[in-house]
């Protein structure tokens, strides 16, 4: 159906995408499906550490008393391994050997190097050559004490995170669910993966593009189809998957076609956010609230899916974990022409470069909503304000750099 539509600004779009508001819920996972999830609550440290006085080099543990008057033997008690205990006093004279990392005995004061001793004539003595600066000894908490924070809310772990709550016997987090988007890519000239090319149809290179870029930014993706264009069959994915899941996206059926099923839709819902945005490309990107679920109707040309993706679904994903938006706002240098101008303002698809303190980007190929040559490559978006002119190689602008790129 045709009607007119009423474009609003890509910065009223992202504002009305900012004010849908959040179900937090969180869940407990096991560490070892903890990395990059978000913490939702503080962790803190159970003991300190290390939890014991450790050894940091392999030698000899001496009295701290005992530091003096080298070279000079001493009456070696017995070896200390790493994960061992020990627990006879020691006295003057007394030295006992210990390796790297094991329990120092309670009354030593110090771990010689082996450096710095040689053998004794006497086999179970060793003598020290030389005293040292250091202690060589790492005292109980030095590196974390018993109830400090050892990682935060709302942080993301990573691999040094884990080893961090595995020093602390944690074995399991309650993290902030992951969001669940269900991606429903539409149009009857679509072909799935596995199909074999024909005329006037394409395969479906949005939905697998999709898919990865919601699992990357840390969205759920367990529902993924393509349908075609047949209203009925559209519709009830749509309410079936909007019952279950916070975020649909669909790409594709949203402009003014007579297959563009989505946009009619977009127009039935509780609360259409908007269905028309001055942008380039994407500017039928579309936005509805159903029964509390987002809509977010991406355009099925290549080059808007994708920006679309980034100006809007991005910052919301990370938003649902309680993170901010990975994409990096710059100011940068058009530094090489791009002459095409629009009533639109133009997300140009670019790559950048930063040298002498400035960023520079470079449009990337050819920038037509329907073209998808330079997806892999692109880094960068670039603002080509709308305009009757073209802008000029060397002006600032504003850029947005791409995480993952
Ligand atoms: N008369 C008008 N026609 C169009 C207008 C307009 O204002 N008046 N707007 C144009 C603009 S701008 C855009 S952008 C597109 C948007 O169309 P839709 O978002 O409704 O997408 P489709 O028409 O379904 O497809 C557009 C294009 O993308 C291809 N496509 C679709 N899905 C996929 C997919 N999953 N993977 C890869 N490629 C896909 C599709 O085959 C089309 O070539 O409308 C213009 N038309
Ligand atoms: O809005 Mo469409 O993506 O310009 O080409």
């Amino acid at each position: 159906m045709l009607t007119r539509r009423t474009p609003i600004s890509v910065a009223d779009a992202q504002k009305k995408i900012n004010a849908i508001p959040l179900k937090t819920e969180t869940e407990v996972v096991a560490l070892t499906s903890a990395n990059h999830r978000i913490l939702a609550e503080d962790v803190h440290a159970p003991y300190d550490y290390p939890h014991f006085r450790r050894a940091g080099m392999d030698g000899y543990a001496i009295l701290a008393s005992d530091d003096h008057d080298y070279p000079r033997e001493f009456t070696v008690r017995g070896e200390i391994q790493a994960g061992a205990t020990w627990d006879t006093p020691l006295h003057s004279g007394d030295a006992v050997r210990i390796m790297t990392g094991a329990y120092v005995p309670e009354d030593a004061g110090k771990v010689i190097r082996i450096e710095k001793t040689r053998p004794a004539d006497d086999q179970a003595k060793v003598q020290i050559i030389t005293t040292e600066e250091k202690s060589n000894i790492t005292e109980a908490g030095t590196d974390v004490k018993d109830g400090d924070v050892i990682l935060p809310k709302n942080q993301e772990i990573n691999p040094g995170g884990l080893a961090v709550l595995t020093a602390f016997g944690v074995q399991t987090v309650k993290v902030y669910k992951k969001p669940r988007i269900a991606i429903i890519a539409t149009g009857t000239e679509l072909l799935a993966a596995n199909d074999q090319i024909e005329p006037g149809k394409i395969f479906n290179s949005n939905g697998i593009m999709l898919k990865n870029l919601v699992e990357e930014t840390g969205g759920v993706v367990d529902f993924e189809t393509q349908l075609p264009d047949d209203a009925a069959l559209i519709k009830q994915t749509l309410e079936e998957q909007m019952a279950t899941h916070e975020i649909v996206i669909t790409d594709g059926g949203v402009s003014v076609g007579d297959f563009d099923y989505i946009g009619d839709e977009a127009r039935k819902a509780d609360q259409l956010l908007f269905n028309k945005i001055k942008q380039r490309p994407g500017s039928v990107t579309t936005a509805f609230v159903q029964n509390n679920t987002l809509v977010m109707a991406l355009s099925g040309n290549p080059g808007a899916c994708f920006t679309g993706f980034y100006l809007y679904m991005e910052p919301l994903i990370r938003r649902y974990q309680h993170q901010a938006s990975r994409i990096k706002h710059v100011r940068a240098v058009l530094a090489a022409p791009y002459n095409k101008t629009n009533g639109f303002d133009r997300y140009l698809r670019c790559t950048y470069e930063f040298k002498n303190n400035q960023f520079y980007v470079y449009p990337n190929g050819i920038n037509r909503s329907g073209s998808l040559a330079n997806l892999q490559t692109t880094t960068c978006l670039a603002l080509i304000p709308h305009s009757t002119t073209p802008m000029k190689v060397g002006t600032e602008t504003d850029a947005w750099l791409l995480p993952f790129k």
